[in-house]
């Protein structure tokens, strides 16, 4: 699935708060078809990586390339445009509609399907939101939200919650998907459910994905490539097997929450 081709460069990034690093020079790739995952102990940096290649964050330094285009002076909206989509930490969904609606809102603001549009070329907004409506309708059923699509989002159990913000990330139809620990808070099932929701993304939908997350049991069973953050400097990269029993990373793990070892 043309694996050798690069979708996300990042090079050289640096990121300051007032002086202090949060990354130092941080380089990887991320190529067409790849899940690849970003490690390290708490505070590594991770996710100020993500704020900067979704456009959060604006780094001192580097560069940061989306299938060869510089996306570093985008807006966070063009970029999504360009393809990419992100979840959240701490679920950022409309707590207050639908799932349904968080859904197609999401599809909305990011494809450009505007008002103009429906009042002028009435016709062609019909079609444009009937293949919308399609389109949402795969995603409900892909990720088995249908008895949830006219619930508020917000009563929704913790799981079913993050479930739908995946859904809304997807809406967006991206190419690169960033997921900022998408298993957090997650029972057994839920999460065993998680990773499978990914590889098949990954594999059905073809649709590349850099992971964040802690739970080192999924990172190694689905990760193509990994990268691991150390005090904002990436410390290693390479395949799970090679993360496993490369001594700077054992080194930093040690007394940490995670294991890179048992996994769950
Ligand atoms: N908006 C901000 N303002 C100031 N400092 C920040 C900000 N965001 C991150 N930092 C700092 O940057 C460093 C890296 O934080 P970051 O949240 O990226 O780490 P992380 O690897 O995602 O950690 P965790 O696993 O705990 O989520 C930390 O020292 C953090 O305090």
């Amino acid at each position: 699935m043309g694996k050798n081709v690069n979708l996300l460069t990042v090079d050289k990034i640096t990121l300051t708060f007032k002086g202090i690093a949060a990354l130092v020079s941080v380089s990887f790739k991320i190529k067409k078809g790849q899940i690849v995952s970003l490690i390290g102990p708490n505070g590594a940096g991770k996710t100020s990586m993500l704020n900067c290649i979704s456009g959060r964050y604006k780094p001192d330094r580097g560069k940061i390339t989306l299938n060869g285009q510089n996306i570093l002076q985008l807006p966070p909206y063009k970029r999504a445009k360009l393809g990419l989509a992100r979840t959240f930490q701490n679920i950022a969904l409309f707590k207050g509609l639908t799932v349904l609606e968080n859904l197609m809102v999401g599809r909305h603001t990011h494809l450009n399907y505007g008002l103009l549009a429906s009042m002028f070329y009435f016709g062609k907004a019909k079609k444009i939101e009937e293949t919308h409506r399609r389109d949402i309708e795969k995603i409900i059923d892909f990720l088995n939200l249908s008895p949830y699509r006219h619930k508020i989002a917000g009563s929704l159990p913790y799981g079913v919650q993050k479930r739908v913000e995946l859904g809304r990330a997807l809406a967006l139809n991206p190419t690169l998907l960033l997921l900022d620990e998408p298993m957090a808070g997650m029972n057994l099932e839920e999460t065993e459910d998680m990773a499978r929701y990914i590889l098949d993304i990954n594999e059905e939908w073809g649709i590349s994905i850099l992971l964040v997350e802690h739970d080192m049991g999924v990172v190694m069973d689905i990760s193509d490539s990994i990268v691991v953050l150390d005090f904002g400097q990436v410390l290693a990269t390479g395949t799970p097997k090679e993360i496993q029993k490369n001594p700077k990373v054992i080194a930093a793990y040690l007394g940490e929450e995670d294991s890179l070892f048992t996994g769950r």
